[in-house]
């Protein structure tokens, strides 16, 4: 076993993610002793890399194929997920073979979504490569794929067996990518643990580099809020039957940002525009009275310090409401926004007044 950190997700079958270097050995031992078949899928641009699991595991005993799938949003699409399951069938995968995704959030949403359908559920193990794969995409269970109707409006929940975080894979990752990355590393430190903000302003551009001393804190300050949410409402349930708020949390700038993606058809980073949705529910939760001014304000601040986008067009309004009324949180026409009352105290806005969403959204525009 090498000498890395481990958080545990308590899901049903609890887990771990496993944060270090050279994590490669645990897994055969994630695969389990009934695999036999295993596919690796990966992204085009880590063809390398997928390559060399596949040999890894084809040494160790297994019979392993290499799937390889289109980079970034297109991967996330009924014509990919379609692919890998006619690879699958013609391989011959039974219930008790496996899954390993390598690649950024889109690959282990997709290649999740792949294990959950494909006989109705296999095992996966998730190598996430990315910052945001990492702190966020491959823990807790959440897999799909995207319709020309909106962001991630098909998919299941189904838990990995077990991630591995080596953190060498973020070297070679470009700067754009980790900066979107740091985008759902700041969304928990608004939502619930401000050490994440405070270490983030104290070098805004040493934060962009894997480099920065605090770079390993950072992400297991982000995996350690996801655990938590996820460990505390499995399947986002939480909200709907208490009236608290429990994994929703995590959608923080989610309900605009995935209508921004949609927008634009898929081709910006996720963390781009949940940083323009941050600042939008931050000016919608001052705007209603709930939110000081200070903590309004410091969104714009830190992410505008990472570089990420805090502004968007004016006339996109009227599109962006259409396609926020797909939003999953949403319940019949009442749209609900994740909002802080106080830093680190999120919360649910339900079906405020469009007079404030157009207010908050004014903020935005030039
Ligand atoms: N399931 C969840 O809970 C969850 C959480 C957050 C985000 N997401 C989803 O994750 C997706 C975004 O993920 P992402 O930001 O990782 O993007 P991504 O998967 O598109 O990866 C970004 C790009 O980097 C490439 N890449 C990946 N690793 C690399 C590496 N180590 N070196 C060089 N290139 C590399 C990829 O091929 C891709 O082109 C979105 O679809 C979002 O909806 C899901
Ligand atoms: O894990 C969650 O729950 C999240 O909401 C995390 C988000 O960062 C992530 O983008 C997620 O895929 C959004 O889920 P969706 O249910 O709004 O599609
Ligand atoms: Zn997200």
């Amino acid at each position: 076993m090498s000498d890395a950190r481990r958080i545990t997700v308590a899901a049903s079958a609890p887990y771990d993610v496993v944060i270090g270097h050279n994590l490669l050995g645990e897994l055969p031992g994630l695969l389990g002793d009934s695999v036999q078949r295993v596919a690796v899928i990966h992204p085009r641009a880590l063809r390398a890399s997928g390559d060399a699991i596949r040999d890894d595991l084809v040494s160790a005993g297994f019979t392993a194929h290499a799937i390889e799938i289109p980079d970034a949003e297109e991967a996330k699409s009924a014509e990919v997920l379609a692919y890998c399951w006619s690879v699958l069938g013609q391989a011959g995968f039974t219930r008790s073979d496996a899954i390993v995704s390598i690649g950024g959030g889109t690959t282990t949403d997709l290649a999740g979504f792949v294990a959950a359908t494909w006989l109705r559920g296999v095992r996966v193990v998730h190598i996430p490569t990315t910052l945001l794969g990492m702190v966020d995409a491959a823990v807790g269970g959440k897999t799909g794929i995207n319709t020309a109707e909106g962001k991630n409006l098909v998919g299941a929940f189904w838990e990995p067996a077990g991630v591995l975080c080596d953190l060498a894979a973020l070297e070679t990752l470009p700067k754009n990518d980790y900066v979107s990355g740091l985008a759902e590393v700041v969304k928990c430190g608004f939502i619930a643990d401000p050490v994440i903000l405070d270490l983030v302003e104290a070098d805004p551009a040493g934060s962009t580099s894997p480099e920065y001393q605090h770079t390993e804190e950072l992400i297991a300050r982000a995996i350690q809020v996801k655990a938590d949410s996820v460990g505390a409402d499995l399947r986002e349930r939480t909200s709907s039957t208490t009236g608290k708020i429990g994994r929703e949390a995590l959608n923080y700038g989610h309900t605009l940002g995935h209508a921004i993606e949609r927008l634009e058809r898929f081709k910006w980073r996720h963390g781009a525009a949940i940083s323009i949705g941050m600042v939008f529910v931050a000016e919608l939760a001052r705007a209603a009275g709930r939110l000081d001014d200070a903590t309004a304000d410091r969104h714009v601040t830190v992410l505008e310090s990472l570089g990420l986008p805090v502004r968007y067009r004016a006339d996109a309004w009227p599109h962006l409401q259409d396609a926020m009324k797909l939003d999953k949180k949403t319940r019949a026409d009442r749209l609900r926004f994740v909002i802080l009352d106080a830093l680190a105290k999120p919360t649910i806005l339900e079906a405020p007044d469009p007079s404030l969403l157009v207010a908050a959204y004014a903020e935005l525009t030039d």
